[in-house]
């Protein structure tokens, strides 16, 4: 006999999708600038969630464009080297020996990596760096008391290459390279990546995935909505520190820039992304202009 009590576990998945459904016609046909942390990449059972959100992102109708970081995997590579990693307010000392690690484990390794997680997903990626279709030009990073070497931050950006990507129903996954005035190859903070490419193509979110809730108080409570204003505050007395200082940075230049909002959330969480953006409740910090 066919019982026709609720089946309360489906009951719930199917609540969940009619509370997501307006996000989904809110959001349909705008872009989604992702930035996948090094911190952020946890195991394979991560990785798989990572790229169906990706997927899911994709089949309704959002275009979102993956940017990765690696600087954990890039330090550990150096390391087996006898490379010693140096960084300078935040940003990675980078000579031309490191630049070649760096590109072999960001283009080569963990870019590739992604692309199979999504390609496993039911998706279809295309892994490019900043030089590819020369999306992102830079400049040198010029710091008053250290040589940074070929460190870059985005001076020009083409996004013809991503708009050629996603209008063939793929998902563009950039690894943050650029190329340099004379063609040489630098290496950009993935979170400064993100953002520019945020600004750039107009995306009406900018998420941040990294290895904490979001940013939190100081008796490490998650703060959920932030405006600039805000962020200076906490950064002042000393709330903000590390590499939360330039995450927020980026956060407040995209929003500044035209973004809607910018999300730091903790990309280890399962589906963390589709909870921000189809229910409710949120997940992370959301930064949008006061
Ligand atoms: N107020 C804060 N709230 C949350 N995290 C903070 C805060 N201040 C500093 N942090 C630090 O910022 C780190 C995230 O920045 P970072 O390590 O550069 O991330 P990623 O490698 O993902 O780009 C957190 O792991 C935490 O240690
Ligand atoms: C100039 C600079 O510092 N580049 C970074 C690029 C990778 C990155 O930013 O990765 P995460 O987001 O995982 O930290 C680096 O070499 O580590």
């Amino acid at each position: 006999m066919i019982s026709h009590a609720p089946n309360p576990d489906l009951l719930a998945k199917a609540e969940t999708l009619a509370e997501a459904l307006p996000y989904m016609q809110r959001y349909a046909g705008q872009t989604f600038v992702v930035k996948y942390g090094g911190h952020a990449m946890g195991d394979a059972e991560a990785a798989t969630d990572f790229a169906e959100d990706i997927v899911l992102l994709k089949a309704v109708g959002i275009n979102p464009i993956v940017v990765h970081g690696g600087g954990p995997q890039i330090g550990a590579m150096l390391k087996a080297q006898g490379i010693e990693s140096r960084f300078v307010d935040g940003l990675r000392v980078t000579d031309a020996a490191t630049m070649k690690t760096a590109e072999m484990v960001l283009s080569g390794a963990i870019n590739k990596e992604i692309v199979s997680w999504i390609t496993k997903a039911g998706g279809r990626a295309v892994g490019i760096s900043g030089k590819d279709g020369r999306l992102v030009t830079v400049s040198k990073v010029l710091h008053p008391t250290d040589d940074l070497g070929f460190v870059g931050e985005p001076d020009d950006i083409d996004i013809r290459v991503l708009d050629t990507i996603s209008k063939a129903g793929m998902i563009p996954v950039v690894a943050p390279i650029g190329v340099g005035p004379d063609g040489e190859t630098y290496n950009i903070n993935a979170d400064t990546m993100a953002g520019a490419l945020a600004i750039a193509t107009g995306a009406e979110r900018l998420f941040l995935l990294t290895d904490v809730a979001g940013v939190l108080d100081k008796a490490k409570n998650l703060l959920s909505d932030l405006t600039p204003s805000q962020i200076k505050m906490l950064r002042e007395d000393g709330t903000i520190t590390g590499g939360m200082i330039p995450k927020l940075e980026t956060c407040i230049d995209a929003v500044e820039g035209g973004v809607d909002a910018a999300v730091v959330l903790d990309g280890r969480v399962p589906h963390a992304m589709l909870i921000e953006i189809f229910t409710r409740q949120g997940a992370g910090t959301l930064v949008r202009q006061g």
